[in-house]
């Protein structure tokens, strides 16, 4: 799984200008990145520059690329504008999250069906009316995908917020709103695809809450990634993922919304 430096490289991430199969599945982690592409016939780190690590690879035949892009909206939008410039077309972010509703538990998955635009970058780029929204054949094809895949999983709103730790400032309640997740990238994703015409969506597996005023203890608990019933989900959310991809790329979501 070695690579040489692509040849004229985009600037900030250096993923290849070209080459690069156009559905591909994003994550924060560049170790989960290595670990969806595990999952892929004949994956290949393509490159690797910062926290932007990518691979290509096979799944079920269809040509896929796996990418992580750190932690954090501002840097996270720069791979999905990169990758948008390098002729991608379908991207999913799979995640983790903290659950906001009861009902939705640890190892959970959440499939997005749009964000609150928290994110910390889109606000510079276009006034706070323009919404974040998935694309309804990526929120169809990550419910079947977790229906035949048997992933627990849930549907809703996600709040992208820029800062994780808490600070001094009381943090807005959405109380009533009925968000079902928080995390921090995926609001710029949905901006991106919409500005970019991409077709984007995401799924988040449920690690526990970083703000004790959101915990709900029936469901999430504090944070805490590092558990086996998230590296369940974590595993179950990978194919949940890729097979979305390839019920896209097959124009085979199905299912009503
Ligand atoms: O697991 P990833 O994909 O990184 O997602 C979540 O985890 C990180 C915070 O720990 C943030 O990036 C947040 O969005
Ligand atoms: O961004 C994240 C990820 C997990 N849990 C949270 O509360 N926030």
């Amino acid at each position: 799984m070695t690579h040489d430096p692509p040849q004229d490289p985009l600037p900030v991430t250096r993923v290849p200008r070209t080459g690069l199969p156009v559905h591909a599945v994003v994550v924060g982690d560049p170790a989960r990145a290595a670990a969806v592409a595990a999952l892929l016939d004949g994956a290949e780190e393509v490159s690797h520059h910062r926290e932007y690590r990518v691979f290509s690879g096979r799944w079920k035949g269809l040509p896929v690329t796996v990418a992580s892009h750190g932690v954090g909206a501002p840097g996270a939008i720069l791979l999905f504008q990169e990758l948008a410039d390098a002729g991608i077309r379908t991207i999913l972010r799979f995640g983790t999250a903290g659950a906001l509703r009861p009902g939705i538990g640890d190892g959970d998955l959440v499939i997005a069906e749009a964000a609150v635009r928290d994110d910390g970058v889109t606000q510079q780029l276009l006034p706070p009316e323009y919404p974040a929204v998935s694309a309804p054949e990526a929120v169809l094809a990550l419910q079947r995908a977790a229906r035949e895949t048997g992933a627990p999983h849930h549907r809703g709103i996600v709040w992208t917020r820029a800062a994780f730790q808490p600070g001094l400032l009381p943090l807005f309640s959405y109380d009533g709103a009925g968000l079902a997740a928080i995390e921090m990238e995926l609001s710029a994703l949905l901006v991106t695809a919409s500005l970019r015409g991409l077709v984007a969506g995401g799924v988040v597996v449920v690690d526990g809450v970083n703000a004790d005023e959101l915990v709900d203890e029936e469901g999430t608990s504090v944070y805490d990634p590092h558990r086996e019933v998230v590296a369940a989900g974590v595993e179950r959310g990978a194919v949940v993922s890729l097979e979305a991809l390839r019920l896209l790329a097959e124009g085979a979501a199905g299912g009503t919304l």
